[in-house]
């Protein structure tokens, strides 16, 4: 007996050491082999279908629709059935969503079909599992939910430096709660209501894009002064179609490689805004540099920023630009609005804003009269009154942006009233048209002065007076 034992206790080591020896050779050899067979083994007697779905494609960066779809149906559904759960605080904390929390099995009927949904986060990073049987129905269920819960997300590239790597290329968000709508938007009526309609036709429009074999997406450019309107009039598209907003900041994208990534990580529904564009990179003087070699130190602050970011690495150029918008990459996703703003249209590369690029061009002007009577209705609740011909007059007189005209029509204590707001508005006016005539009087005076000058100096020096 004991030469038995002493036999098998032999035998059992030289087996753990090949084990200990091999563990890799076991494991790559074996472990799929032996899975397969525990998993026929299993399916004779487990009756039940297991679905994995992850959180994010394996094919893109993307995050995967079936997934947040089961996600939102179990957030609507699992908070009577499951014992834990995960609180998030929603809408500016005006309530709370509870959803399963991790770990966490929850036992569901549907149309007489029993499923148990479990999530994990054991399966690789970031990725999670639910199981269940029958699910186009759920998801259909849960695209439902979707549109009832839906928290529209205001997405950012710009990133502390921190962030390196794979996490350099993603977008952060927050909740997306701008309240500009195009009722609050003020500005020439006929204009509003064509950008309004074709908004709207371009979301109805996935059949006619796929028939004219174009991508579905749409570029405007908003131009104008600053304080016209132009973030306002993206807020309020966002607002409209119930998109989200991708603010992507060019001066902290590294190279060309990384505004593709960052497009690919766009969804559908969405408009990308790249604002300020004139300003962002040295897009602007691509074409010209060469014949531009500024001979003197260049005082422009918006040179000195392009220089700077230069000198921070970003290597985005124009043609890469392009290629974000309208190359086949852009192609990916669908139903998108592609926005660009600027203060300064005259400077941008024309190859950068020809139509089929940015298809509709649109100007933020100056605040004019149908303006103004705008925003008298939503600061002040007045159509009419006896000083709105003063103000008109005044409009047309001088150039006033909405957002000065806004500042005036803000009630600032209890004692302010219609007529106070409305007054202030006319000195303001007035001030701002004596300002423009003293500006006139001495940009004459400096010009005169510089006829003066300039025919001294031709007198003396001839050949500087084309500088
Ligand atoms: N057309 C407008 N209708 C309603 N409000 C406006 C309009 N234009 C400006 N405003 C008011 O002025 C503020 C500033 O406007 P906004 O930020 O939209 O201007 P902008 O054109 O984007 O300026 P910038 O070129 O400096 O970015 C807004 O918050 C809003 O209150
Ligand atoms: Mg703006």
């Amino acid at each position: 007996m004991m030469g038995y034992m002493g036999q098998l206790g032999q035998l059992m080591g030289v087996g753990m050491f090949i084990w200990a020896i091999f563990p890799r050779w076991f494991h790559d050899q074996f472990s799929g082999h032996v899975e397969k067979y525990v998993h026929k083994l299993i399916g004779y007697f487990y009756p039940y279908i297991q679905i994995s779905f992850h959180e994010y494609n394996s094919d893109s960066f993307a995050r995967s629709k079936a997934y947040a779809a089961i996600e939102r149906y179990l957030s609507a559904n699992s908070s009577s059935l499951a014992k834990r759960l995960k609180a998030n605080v929603v809408k500016d904390c005006e309530s709370v969503v509870l959803s399963m929390d991790d770990y966490e099995e929850v036992t569901d009927e549907y149309n007489g079909v029993k499923i148990w949904w479990t999530s994990s986060k054991t399966i690789p990073q970031q990725q999670s599992l639910f199981s269940y049987r029958d699910n186009s129905e759920k998801r259909d269920e849960g695209k439902a939910i979707a549109v009832r819960t839906r928290q529209r997300k205001l997405y950012t590239n710009n990133k502390s430096d921190e962030w390196h790597g794979y996490m350099r290329t993603t977008w952060s968000h927050i909740i997306f709660d701008h309240p500009s709508t195009f009722d609050t938007l003020a500005m020439d009526p006929k204009k509003k209501e064509e950008i309004l309609n074709d908004l709207l036709t371009f979301s109805k429009s996935k059949d006619y894009y796929k028939k004219v074999g174009k991508s579905w997406k749409r570029g405007y450019l908003l131009y104008g002064p600053p304080g016209t309107g132009k973030s306002s009039m993206i807020a309020a598209m966002a607002n409209l179609l119930e998109y989200d907003i991708y603010d992507l900041e060019l001066a902290s994208v590294k190279d060309n490689t990384d505004l593709r990534k960052l497009l690919i990580e766009t969804s559908s529904k969405s408009i990308i805004v790249i604002e300020d564009i004139d300003c962002s990179l040295d897009l602007t003087g691509q074409r010209k540099e060469k014949q531009e070699h500024v001979k003197r130190e260049d005082t422009n602050p918006i040179r000195q920023m392009e220089k700077m970011n230069k000198k921070k690495g970003s290597e985005v150029t124009l043609s890469g630009l392009l290629n974000f918008i309208d190359g086949l990459w852009s192609a990916c996703g669908s139903e998108r609005l592609v926005v660009f703003t600027t203060n300064h249209i005259e400077k941008l590369d024309p190859a950068l804003i020809r139509r089929g690029r940015m298809d509709k061009h649109i100007e933020m002007s100056y605040c004019c009269f149908e303006t103004f009577k705008v925003l008298a209705r939503n600061y002040l609740d007045v159509k009419s009154h006896e000083l709105f011909a003063t103000i008109g007059r005044l409009l047309g007189e001088t150039n006033m942006t909405p957002a000065d005209v806004v500042e005036c029509l803000t009630l600032k204590s209890d004692e302010e009233d219609v007529e106070i707001c409305l007054k202030k508005l006319i000195k303001s006016l007035e001030d701002a048209k004596e300002e423009a005539r003293l500006k006139v009087v001495e940009g004459e005076d400096n010009g005169d002065q510089k006829l003066q000058e300039c025919d001294e100096s031709s007198e003396s020096e001839s050949s500087d007076s084309e500088d």
